[in-house]
C-alpha cells in the first residue's frame, strides 16, 4: 500500500525544490532502483558465493555469524531513528513492526534471539556474541556508517536505504536451501532466523518501495533515493570484505 504524504507534512529537506533533473515516472524509478539493487547486492560478493557453494570452513562461518550479530543488534536502533522521521501515525505504526521483528515481544522471540540461536548452532556461546568480542573494525565502521547515515538522512533517504531488502528474501531462501546440504553439522533449528526473514523481508521491501515511489517525485529526490541504495549496497559489501579478510581467524580467543 502506498501512502502519499501531503507536502505540508514533509520535512524541509524532503520537500520538492522544483530544480534539478527531470523526474522519471514512478515505474521508471522503481525499475532503476531494482536494477541497482540486483546489480550491486552482496549475494554477488565472493564470501557469500563461497558460503552458498558450501566452501566456508566452520571458523569462517563463525566469523560471519559473530560479526553479522553487530548488524542485527543495530538494525532496530537504526529503525528507531527512521521511525523518528516519520510524521504520520500510520507510518510510525507500520515501521514499529520492524523493531518488534528484531527485538521480539519477550526475551524468547525476535530476530536477535534467533540470531543468538544461529550462533549456538555454529558453536558460538551467547556471551561471546553479546559482548561483541569478535567484532572486526571494518564491520563496526560499516554498520555504524549505516546507522549514522539513517540518523542524518532525510526520511526518504533513510527509507530508501532499506531497499536492499528487495533482494533479502531470495538470499534467505538460498541459505535455507544450501545450508542443510553443505553444512549438515548446523542444526536445522539454528536456521529459524532465515525462515522468519523471508515473509518479513517481502513485506518490508514492498512497503519501503511504495513509500519511495510516492515520496521521490522530483528528479533530485529520485537521485537521492538511488544514492541511498547505492550507499547501503556498499555497507553490506564492506561488511563482507572485512569478514573475508579475517578468514577463520576473525575470532579472538574467547
Ligand atoms: O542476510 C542478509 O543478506 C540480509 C540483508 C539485508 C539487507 O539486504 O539489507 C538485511 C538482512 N539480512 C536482515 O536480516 C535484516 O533484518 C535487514 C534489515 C535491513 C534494513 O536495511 O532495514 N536489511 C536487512
Amino acid at each position: 500500500m502506498t501512502t502519499t504524504v501531503p507536502d505540508t507534512l514533509l520535512l524541509d529537506h524532503d520537500r520538492a525544490t522544483g530544480s534539478g533533473p527531470e523526474p522519471w515516472t514512478a515505474d521508471e524509478l522503481e525499475r532503476r532502483l531494482r536494477e541497482l539493487v540486483v546489480s550491486r547486492y552482496h549475494d554477488r560478493h565472493p564470501f557469500n558465493r563461497r558460503m552458498h557453494e558450501g566452501r566456508l570452513t566452520p571458523g569462517e562461518l563463525r566469523t560471519w555469524v559473530a560479526n553479522r550479530f553487530y548488524y542485527q543488534c543495530n538494525i532496530p536502533i537504526k529503525d528507531a531513528l527512521v521511525l523518528s522521521k516519520l510524521l504520520l501515525p500510520a507510518q510510525r505504526r507500520s515501521w514499529l513492526r520492524r523493531i518488534q521483528d528484531h527485538d521480539g515481544h519477550t526475551d524468547q522471540d525476535g530476530g536477535i534471539e534467533r540470531w543468538l540461536r544461529l550462533g549456538e548452532a555454529v558453536g558460538l556461546r551467547r556471551d561471546e556474541l553479546l559482548d561483541h568480542r569478535h567484532l572486526l573494525p571494518g564491520v563496526r565502521l560499516a554498520v555504524d556508517g549505516y546507522v549514522n547515515f539513517c540518523r542524518n538522512a532525510s526520511a526518504l533517504e533513510a527509507v530508501a536505504s532499506s531497499l536492499t531488502e528487495l533482494c533479502a528474501p531470495s538470499i534467505m531462501l538460498t541459505r535455507l536451501e544450501t545450508f542443510p546440504a553443505h553444512y549438515p553439522w548446523i542444526e536445522s533449528a539454528g536456521l529459524s532466523y532465515f525462515r522468519g526473514r523471508v515473509p518479513q523481508g517481502r513485506r518490508d521491501g514492498s512497503e519501503a518501495l511504495g513509500w519511495v515511489r510516492a515520496w521521490a517525485v522530483t528528479g533530485e529526490q529520485q537521485e537521492q533515493a538511488l544514492a541511498a541504495v547505492s550507499f547501503k549496497c556498499d555497507v553490506l559489501w564492506s561488511l563482507l570484505d572485512s569478514v573475508q579478510g579475517a578468514g577463520g581467524e576473525g575470532r579472538r580467543d574467547a
